[in-house]
């Protein structure tokens, strides 16, 4: 016979407490947070154990609202759509959205904090970028397939800047973040652009999340986009639409038609 303590302690957790009648999230009753806390503020709490504070909430809220859709030639979006059209139902598309969200596409803010710790911690940007470079590889964080300057970037580092200066925020992710794209910059007559998943890691950075979870909130906020489109997708009633208008048909370029002897 299994011990009562070895069953309590399977599921053991720290996030919330719950009996007959009672929901606590991080010791607050839920009734308290209803109607309280905003949903970023109910985010940071469930994520750090604690409340933030406004500035914290406030930052933790404009990047979770900047990254939340990009259209439908975005991977993730595009891929809801299509799922949404196939009968596999909101969760599934939901998931085959959120399941594009990767190294290349909307995860990069976690290789890309991991880039701008580096630089915090006393590694120069150019030697870096040098070190990318010579591998070929990309910088996460930088780079747009057709934002020249992607129009999320400047409200929110505007943002990490203001908290910066009001001591609320240490500055120093957002220091690193610029320091990289001037390195890329350098010598080259296209810069390559901080994007989005960039533009986000400086402020989960700077609010102290762990690299992780800089992809995990993205894929939180690009959820909504992705949710939306799969609904409007559903709403519209089309079957099994594939990832180019029918007319149109993939290249081909293997072995030409044959036959068997
Ligand atoms: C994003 C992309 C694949 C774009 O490629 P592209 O194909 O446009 O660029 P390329 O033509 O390959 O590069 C042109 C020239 O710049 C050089 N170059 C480019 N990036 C460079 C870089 N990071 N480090 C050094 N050098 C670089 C390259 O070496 C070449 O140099 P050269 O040959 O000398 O001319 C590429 O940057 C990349 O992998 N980035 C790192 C991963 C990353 O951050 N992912 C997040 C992207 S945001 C996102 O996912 C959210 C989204 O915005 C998505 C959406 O919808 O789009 C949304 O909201 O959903």
């Amino acid at each position: 016979m299994i011990a009562e303590r070895a069953i309590t302690d399977w599921w053991s957790t720290a996030v919330s407490e719950i009996h007959p009648g009672e929901i606590r999230l991080r010791g607050y009753p839920v009734e308290e947070l209803i109607g309280r806390v905003t949903f970023a503020e109910q985010i940071w709490l469930m994520l750090r154990g604690d409340l933030p504070t406004p500035v914290q909430g406030r930052l933790l809220e404009a990047a979770l609202v900047a990254a939340v859709d990009h259209g439908p030639q975005a991977p993730s979006i595009a891929a809801a759509r299509m799922a949404a059209t196939c009968g596999v139902g909101l969760n599934s598309a939901v998931a085959t959205g959120v399941g594009l969200l990767g190294d290349v596409h909307g995860g990069a803010g976690q290789q890309c904090m991991e880039v701008l710790r580096r630089v915090v911690d006393g590694e120069e940007a150019p030697a870096i970028v040098a070190e990318y470079r010579a591998h070929r590889a990309y910088i996460p964080g930088f780079g747009h397939r057709f934002h020249p300057r992607d129009p999320r970037r400047d409200p929110l580092l505007h943002l990490v800047r203001t908290a910066a200066d009001a001591g609320e925020v240490p500055g120093d992710a957002l220091r690193a973040g610029l320091e990289l794209e001037a390195a890329l910059a350098d010598g080259r007559d296209r810069p390559v652009p901080m994007n989005i998943d960039g533009a986000t890691a400086i402020i989960y950075a700077e609010l102290g999340f762990p690299a992780q979870l800089g992809r995990g909130l993205f894929v939180l906020s690009r959820s909504v986009g992705i949710l939306a489109h799969a609904w409007e997708e559903t709403e519209g009633g089309a079957r099994i639409k594939g990832p180019i208008p029918r007319p149109l048909l993939a290249g081909y370029h293997g072995t030409p038609e044959r036959h068997l002897e």
